[in-house]
Parts: C-alpha cells; sequence; structure tokens
C-alpha cells in the first residue's frame, strides 16, 4: 500500500487548521485530490489517536508507539493505491481549539465521512467527554451525514469487569450530554480498542464499512455464498490493512476474526518469501494466491484472492471441506458478482463525473469542495 504522509498545520506558532491556506494551496487543483472521504481521528492528548493510525495503517509494531512524539500539527494520511480503501485520515492534535479562528470548521467537517473520538479509558475520561461533546456539537452543526465513533481506547490495561463498567458509563453519560446539548437524536458508536490486539482492527473495520455504499450488497453476496457452500462464516478482507470490508449476517466472534487475520499474515509472509513477483506490479499476492489450514478442532480455514486488494477468508467444518468442487464453482460466482458491482459503481462514478465536469463548463468554474462525497471511493478490481 502507497501511503503519503502530508502534514497539513503546525502549533503553535503557525498553526492554521485551514489546511489548504497553510499549504498555501487555496486553489481548486488542491481541493480536487481532497476528495476523497475524509476519517477524523480526534481525542484528548496522549489518548493514542497517532498510535491507531500507525499500527492499523503502517504495520508499526505496537511497542514502537511509545516512541512517538505528540502531534502538534494536523497530520493527513492517504489511503490509496494498492488498497481498496481509499480514503484520508486526518490525525489532529490533543489541544485542538475550535474557538481559534483559524479553525476552518467548514472545511474540516464539510467533506468528512467517519469522526473518530479516542478516549483513554485508564486515564479520568470527564475532561474527554466535554470535549467529545464539543466537537460533536461543532461538527454536527456543519455536517449531519457525519457517523460519529467513540474509541474507547487502551482497554488492554484494564480487566473485563471494569472494562465492561467504563463502556455503560462512557455511553451513558455521552448520551446524556448530547441531550443536554438538544442532539439526542444524534448516534455515537461505541468500540472497545486497544492497538495490543486485534479490536483495533476491528472496530475500524466497522468505521470503514460505514463509508462504503455497496455494504448490504456485499453482505448478501457473503450470506448467499456461505449458505449455498456450507460455510460457517465469511470475511472480504482488505488484504493490505486486513481490515475486514464485509461480513455474512451472522455476528462476528473476535476469536474467528484474530484468526482470519492471523492466516492472511501467513499467506502474504509466505507469498513474498516464495511467491513469484509480477515483474509489472511487484504483486505476489495474485489471482493463483489462495491458501489452506486444518485446524487440530476439525475446523477449515480458506482464503481466495478475490482481486489484488480483496481476499475471501472462509471459516467451515472440515466434513463440509469434502465438497471442495462445489465451494470453488461458487466461490467464483462470487468473485464475477463482486466484479459487477464495483463495476457498476465505477461507471456511475464516471458518469458523475463527467456530469459535473459539464456543469462545470456551463456554470463557469465551480466550488470544487461542492458535493463531496464522504463515502469511500473503490477502485476497480
Ligand atoms: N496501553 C496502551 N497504550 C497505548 C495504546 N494506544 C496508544 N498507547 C500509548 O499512548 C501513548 C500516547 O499515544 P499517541 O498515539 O502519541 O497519542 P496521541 O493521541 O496521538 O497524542 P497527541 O499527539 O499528543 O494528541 C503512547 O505511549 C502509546 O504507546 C493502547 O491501546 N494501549
Amino acid at each position: 500500500m502507497s501511503y503519503q504522509e502530508e502534514y497539513v498545520g503546525s502549533f503553535p506558532k503557525d498553526f492554521s487548521y485551514g489546511p489548504f491556506e497553510q499549504n498555501g494551496e487555496s486553489d481548486n487543483g488542491s481541493l480536487q485530490e481532497d476528495h476523497k472521504p475524509r476519517i477524523l481521528l480526534m481525542g484528548l492528548r496522549r489518548s493514542g489517536k497517532s498510535s491507531i493510525q500507525k499500527v492499523v495503517f503502517h504495520k508499526m509494531s505496537p511497542n514502537e508507539t511509545l516512541f512517538l512524539e505528540s502531534t502538534n500539527k494536523i497530520v493527513k494520511d492517504d489511503i490509496n493505491n494498492s488498497s481498496f480503501v481509499q480514503f484520508q485520515i486526518w490525525d489532529f492534535p490533543g489541544q485542538i481549539d475550535f474557538f481559534d479562528p483559524t479553525f476552518d470548521s467548514d472545511t474540516i467537517f464539510g467533506g468528512c465521512g467517519a469522526l473518530v473520538f479516542v478516549i483513554d479509558a485508564q486515564d479520568d475520561y470527564q475532561d474527554a467527554l466535554d470535549k467529545l461533546q464539543l466537537t460533536v456539537t461543532k461538527a454536527y452543526r456543519v455536517n449531519s451525514n457525519i457517523k460519529f465513533e467513540v474509541f474507547i481506547h487502551k482497554v488492554d490495561g484494564l480487566n473485563d469487569d471494569y472494562k465492561m463498567e467504563s463502556q455503560r458509563d462512557i455511553h451513558h453519560r455521552a448520551t446524556e450530554d448530547l441531550a443536554e446539548a438538544g442532539l439526542d437524536h444524534v448516534h455515537l458508536s461505541f468500540h472497545l480498542t486497544s492497538i495490543y490486539d486485534h479490536s483495533i482492527f476491528e472496530a475500524f473495520s466497522k468505521v470503514v464499512q460505514k463509508l462504503i455504499p455497496q455494504l448490504p450488497t456485499l453482505e448478501n453476496l457473503l450470506n448467499i455464498l456461505i449458505s449455498n457452500s456450507g460455510i460457517e462464516k465469511a470475511f472480504l478482507f482488505d488484504v493490505v490493512s486486513k481490515i475486514y470490508i464485509a461480513t455474512d449476517s451472522s455476528p462476528v466472534d473476535m476469536q474467528s476474526y484474530e484468526l482470519c487475520c492471523d492466516m492472511i499474515d501467513v499467506v502474504i509472509d509466505i507469498s513474498c518469501i516464495y511467491g513469484m513477483v509480477d515483474e509489472t506490479e511487484m504483486n505476489t499476492f495474485n489471482s493463483q494466491s489462495s491458501s489452506l489450514i486444518k485446524l487440530n478442532n476439525g475446523t477449515v480455514l480458506y482464503l481466495r484472492e478475490v482481486n489484488k486488494f480483496l481476499a475471501l477468508v472462509c471459516i467451515l467444518r472440515e466434513e463440509n471441506f469434502q465438497k471442495q468442487g462445489v465451494i470453488d464453482y461458487n466461490f467464483l460466482c462470487f468473485r464475477d458478482a463482486i466484479t459487477q458491482v464495483f463495476e457498476l459503481r465505477s461507471k456511475s462514478q464516471n458518469a458523475n463525473k463527467n456530469r459535473s465536469d459539464i456543469e462545470l463548463l456551463t456554470n463557469g468554474a465551480g466550488d470544487s469542495t461542492e458535493g463531496t462525497s464522504d463515502s469511500l471511493q473503490v477502485p476497480l478490481p
């Protein structure tokens, strides 16, 4: 995956929340690049925002985050190219001040798809809750379509009872605060997370899924696949980030998800060491990629490449795998259907683009930030 990291503000001397002005790039050209949907990471200082971004999208090991310096600028991170999911993550400094005149809320919240607010569960969280209320109020006024996600973070240090108790308490107080501000209709989603296990990947998967307009179709296709193939659980993974972009509608249990993530790691590692390198793409995960792991409890993990970004990972009973021919045939139908879904999406995106180009030609230069999509852009498989 190619990541592009860009600093778009600095603090305190030349701090500016208006990223385009900060870079001196207020022309439409630079704004157009920012049409990708945005996920904002906010929360108090040292709550773990940068660590989350580094661990999920930059393969940083959790221990290394101990040495991360405090963020004093808005850091804009482009997640694109070799990944299926394409968006920007903006990591905000903890000491963000919404009342600073240079804080351009319209630009920042306008094109935002999801706002992830990180709360350090190992710390006293009253201040964090106050900030959450302020942030949601500000953001909702600008853009009522934002999905608000609260990460109750660093729960690795808490025992199970305390974890549940904190979640209940934070949930209760945060919704009460919003009701006080007259925003009781705003929905907050809560996730217990830690960078030291898979919970952070799982939570981010759920955030990203909400930005994929085709999610119900993907879920439906997975339901059809599993019910006709004797599969117990199936995940559609973005291979590079290990985010699952869809799963069938049966509940996800953490252990299954972890097993599937580990399988992807094994396949990628083996492919990198022994795989044939495609000279044009340098990509060892390709249409030939598949893997089968039999566990000693009678369960089989089966991975098939869907396209260069996506893999299907299934969990099934060993006896059901005897009909591998049926599974493989159904998989091919599934893969065709997925390709069609995204071809359709790509066609409608192109049509929209052509339409807005024509509008621009007839209306003269319009504001290119208008109509910014807050749903994920997906490259053609
Ligand atoms: N135990 C534990 N520590 C974490 C976790 N996530 C982050 N940390 C630690 O929290 C500290 C602060 O993390 P950062 O990512 O720098 O926090 P930040 O929110 O970006 O901080 P600012 O840049 O100051 O706003 C680091 O020492 C991390 O190692 C977690 O899940 N569990």
